[in-house]
């Protein structure tokens, strides 16, 4: 059966440096995966290959079923949710001076734009939006201007965009940069119950935190210096082993109801 995404010993390069090496990687439709590895590793860089934003400057990357450098890149990106923290990936600067509230940016995400299509949106798209926002949990935030909205109503917000195409495949960066612990655990909920109420959708995840890991996680990857260091299923993954050699440092891994918790061992 075909892979939602599938990278092929791609290589990623800019002037003078490598990115990304020899990456081999396999995601199954419906699986949810997360991506680890220290600052720089090349995290941002691998969802940026799943999001058709980047090419392999060699190897191959075939994104639900479509290989990268043969297919109109626009058509496929309307299949994948991006969600990101920073404007690395997605560019919000235009909702924020335009005064968009939490409504409209979650109906750019119908069209895949930085600012809103008026004529585009229908009755159908804006009650799917509000279904959407209150899916999230945050229903009462459609008339708030995204600007004044807190950075874990924002951050939900962002889900809701991504959701907003019925993507399937739904990529999150970082998505819990900023967010105080409740924020974080309801953003934590937010994801764990898209993963039980859509069971056909695929997610990858980058984040920095193993406690930020949703219980629905179904697989991990490692990454360090541009390399794969390991992926496959979390419990095999997620190990004290695995995350000393990945972060350079002796740590000890504890899982607690399908949650996971790191802290480094003193020598
Ligand atoms: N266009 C570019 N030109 C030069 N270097 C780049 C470019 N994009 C990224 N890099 C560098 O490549 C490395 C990998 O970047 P990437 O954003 O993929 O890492 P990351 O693992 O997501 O890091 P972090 O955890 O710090 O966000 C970093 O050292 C970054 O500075």
């Amino acid at each position: 059966m075909e892979a939602a995404l599938e990278l092929d010993d791609v290589t990623v390069r800019v002037v003078g440096r490598t990115l990304v090496t020899g990456a081999d990687w396999r995601v199954e439709h419906g699986q949810h995966w997360v991506i680890l590895g220290p600052n720089g590793a090349g995290k941002t860089t691998m969802l940026s290959v799943a999001a058709a934003v980047r090419h392999p400057s060699s190897g191959t990357a075939t994104v639900l079923g479509r290989r990268l450098g043969r297919v109109d890149l626009r058509e496929l990106r309307r299949s994948i949710g991006l969600v990101a923290a920073s404007q690395r990936l997605v560019d919000e600067s235009l909702l924020e001076e335009e005064g968009a509230t939490a409504l409209t940016v979650v109906l750019t995400g119908h069209t895949g734009t930085s600012a809103p299509l008026w004529d585009r949106y229908g009755d159908e798209e804006r009650e799917r939006a509000h279904r959407l926002l209150a899916d999230l949990g945050c229903k009462d935030l459609a008339d708030r201007r995204f600007q004044v909205c807190s950075q874990g109503e924002r951050a939900r917000v962002r889900v809701a965009r991504a959701l907003m195409a019925d993507p399937a495949i739904l990529l999150l960066d970082e998505p819990f940069a900023g967010l105080d612990l409740p924020a974080r655990e309801d953003l934590i909920e937010a994801l764990e119950d898209l993963a039980r109420t859509r069971p056909g959708l695929t997610t990858v995840m980058v984040t920095h935190h193993l406690e930020e890991v949703p219980a629905t996680t179904t697989h991990a990857l490692l990454m360090r210096d541009t390399r794969i260091l390991t992926a496959g299923p979390v419990g095999e993954v997620l190990t004290g082993p695995d995350l000393s050699e990945c972060f350079g440092r002796r740590l000890r891994i504890d899982s607690l109801d399908g949650r996971w918790y790191a802290r480094a061992l003193r020598v």
